[in-house]
């Protein structure tokens, strides 16, 4: 199996399907952890010198953060509805719980902060998904935290693949830090297959072949991208989700794409 891939844990003690942290990776800035909790569980945590966005992926909460509370959050089963999702955003020594009302799917994602910000609820009506690309590489993406104030270093953008359909491409690239030219940015991803017994591909790969990796993802599988292109294919039958968290030096997203399929940007067909 691939370095860059993570599988779920189902032997799982405390609901973590998923955790990612600077360590495991091998990386500076991007963690990430998903949370699978059952009616009336209760996740708390602190985010000491972190910024954290808690994404509800699918399912329903209370959840609280300071003097802040806010009820019955979250409005979808899961990420295949096209509906915006509910998030909290916690900035850096601060704390959060968050309660299951019902079946709850959580992600947190974590990135350095480097100032205090307020804890706050991110509403679907905040947000939208908006089409890129044509024909079989059109998906839809929304972006969860990604305005230029939304937090010092955090990017939470979550995707849908329709089955058949690629993303992330034409393969793209954020991985040096080029002044205006490229950002250099760590980046997971979360991927969810419809329906579940599902598989999608993805490629991780660097201009010099250092890293070349192709990778068979199931569901509820991360796949981690230090540096390198990294583009998506989902297959037909099976649509796909993916929650990316990208993070690095300076918050900018400034990406190159792979020049050898660059000519597909005005490809129309
Ligand atoms: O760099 C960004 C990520 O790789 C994805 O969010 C990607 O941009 C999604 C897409 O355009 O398909």
């Amino acid at each position: 199996m691939s370095y860059l891939l993570s599988k779920a844990k189902s032997d799982n003690v405390d609901g973590h399907i998923q955790n990612i942290t600077p360590e495991s990776a091998n990386w500076d800035y991007v963690g990430f952890e998903v949370v699978e909790l059952t009616d009336g569980q209760k996740l708390t945590q602190e985010s000491n010198e972190l910024e954290l966005c808690v994404v509800i992926v699918g399912g329903k909460a209370n959840a609280k953060s300071g003097e802040q509370q806010w009820s019955d959050i979250g409005d979808r089963k899961g990420p295949f509805e096209r509906t915006p999702p509910y998030a909290i955003f916690v900035g850096r020594n601060q704390a959060f719980e968050i309660e299951a009302i019902g079946n709850l799917e959580l992600a947190i994602c974590k990135a350095p902060a480097k100032t205090d910000r307020p804890a706050r609820l991110i509403t679907p009506a905040q947000l939208s998904y908006i089409s890129r690309g044509h024909g079989t590489n059109e998906r839809l993406v929304c972006n969860i935290v990604f305005g230029e104030d939304d937090a010092d270093s955090l990017l939470v953008v979550e995707v849908i693949t329709p089955d058949g359909n690629w993303s992330s491409y034409p393969p793209h690239k954020h991985d040096t830090d080029n002044g205006e030219t490229e950002s250099q940015l760590e980046e997971t991803y979360y991927h969810r297959i419809n329906p579940s017994q599902g598989f999608a591909f993805q490629r991780v790969y660097t201009d010099d072949r250092s890293i070349d990796e192709t990778m068979s993802v199931e569901d509820k599988d991360v796949v981690m991208v230090p540096k390198g292109y990294h583009p998506v294919g989902a297959p037909h039958g099976y649509e796909l989700y993916y929650l990316n968290v990208m993070a690095g030096p300076d918050r900018r997203w400034v990406f190159n794409n792979d020049p050898d399929h660059d000519w597909i940007m005005e490809y129309k067909k």
